[in-house]
């Protein structure tokens, strides 16, 4: 079964900046942890991450096209892009928006996500072991056929 990881701007950074919220595990090793588990459990996992939204979109439709499951990261397109809001709202698979940080407890305007409503699940504030119980999820939930719907 097919599961993209994607992940928005300026998670490509990850493991440079604040890692009292975001942790030091890098990109990379987020990347290396999402093969290995997608790996682990049968699951065929694309990770991605782009800081052009246009690029998201794109992804996002492909996944549409495909019946493929989403987790998805939209950084801080979480909280305003309508744009990717609407493209998720196209998935037929499921989608399950992770964040690292729990936005709950952070600034104002991190606390809503414009994606949520549209999303399957949220996990947050479990740092990046949140990409890891969204695959479990995904793996537990797998239809028989070749798309998730
Ligand atoms: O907690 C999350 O995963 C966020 O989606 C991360 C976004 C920030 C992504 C960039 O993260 C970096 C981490 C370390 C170094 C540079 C960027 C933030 O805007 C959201 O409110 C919550």
């Amino acid at each position: 079964m097919k599961v993209y990881v994607l992940n928005g701007p300026n998670l490509g950074r990850l493991g440079t900046r604040q890692p009292e919220v975001y942790g030091s595990t890098t990109y990379a090793d987020l990347v290396a942890l999402c093969e290995s588990t997608g790996r682990e459990l049968g699951l065929d996992v694309t990770v991605r991450q782009t800081d052009a939204e246009h690029e998201l979109l794109g992804w996002l439709h492909a996944a549409a096209d495909e019946g493929a499951a989403v987790v998805l990261n939209p950084a801080a397109w979480s909280h305003y892009s309508y744009a990717v809001r609407d493209a998720c709202a196209l998935l037929r698979g499921p989608l399950v928006e992770v964040h690292i940080s729990n936005i709950h407890a952070r600034e104002e305007f991190r606390h809503h996500s414009v994606v949520s409503a549209v999303a399957t699940g949220v996990i947050c504030g479990l740092g990046v072991d949140g990409y890891r119980l969204a695959l479990h999820h995904l793996a537990a939930r797998r239809p028989e056929g070749a798309t998730w719907r």
